[in-house]
């Protein structure tokens, strides 16, 4: 296989190949396709990793090595949670993280198992006995420029608060969570709308930023 270090020529680094965006979530991928349009050259591989534990920079930084060794060259993954504030204090952590989140610290199930089972009406009523509906989504991106390179991570956070769901059923929790200053939630925004403040969205204007001022340059050019 061809090498995957990234290394620096005169004042820029060059990349064995393209980034490969690894997710196995449609969705996600369509926004980030989006949201990045021709800014970033990527390709797009679909793979489950692991749904790991821990804080949630610290789970993007690790899939990102995990991915990055798959891959064998420069990865950017990206993980996203919701967060319910009322929740904070719960065992072990001072946020609630509702995906990876709900497992590790509160009811120890696998959120998408979570999701599925309880739904959107469940998730609301996990913050009946609270006056507190805030909660914030927050996606890390991390981009590993190869297998043994330490990830960097880009982090995009949206304030708002849960609602009884409203809106297309086509994207996770979307129809639940309406961001402060609207008057619809994510479901219901246009997604140009939605993707101007999102949390996915702000995460990746920092994505972009770092590629522009890094410049980076690739060996061979295999995007898709
Ligand atoms: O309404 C939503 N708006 C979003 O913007 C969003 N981003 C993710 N999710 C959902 O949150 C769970 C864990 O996410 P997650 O980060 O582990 O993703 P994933 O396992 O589906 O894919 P990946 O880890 O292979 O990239 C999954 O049920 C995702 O569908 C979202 N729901
Ligand atoms: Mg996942």
């Amino acid at each position: 296989m061809a090498a995957a270090a990234a290394r620096t020529v005169g004042s820029g680094v060059v990349l064995p190949r393209s980034v490969t965006f690894v997710t196995g979530n449609a969705k996600k991928l369509e926004e980030v396709r989006t949201i990045l349009g021709q800014s970033i050259p990527f390709q797009s591989l679909k793979l489950d990793l692991p749904e790991l534990q821990g804080e949630p920079e610290d789970i993007s930084k690790e899939k990102a090595r995990i991915a990055a060794k798959e891959v064998n060259g420069p990865v950017l993954v990206e993980d996203t949670c919701l967060c319910f504030n009322a929740l904070k204090g719960l065992p072990g952590t001072q946020q609630t993280y509702v995906h990876a989140s709900i497992s590790v610290y509160v009811l120890l199930f696998e959120f998408k198992w979570f999701l599925q089972k309880i739904g959107h009406e469940g998730l609301n009523n996990l913050l009946m006995a609270y006056e507190d509906k805030t909660a914030y989504a927050m996606c890390i991106f991390s981009l590993a420029l190869g297998p043994n390179a330490e990830p960097m991570t880009f982090v995009g956070k949206t304030q708002g608060r849960i609602v009884p769901a409203r809106g297309p059923n086509d994207f996770g929790w979307d129809p639940i969570f309406q961001p402060h200053g609207y008057d619809q939630t994510y479901a219901e925004m246009p997604n140009e709308e939605k993707h101007k403040i999102s949390h996915r969205g702000k995460a990746l204007e920092l994505v972009k930023l770092h590629f522009a001022e890094a410049r980076y340059t690739f060996q061979t050019d295999s995007t898709t």
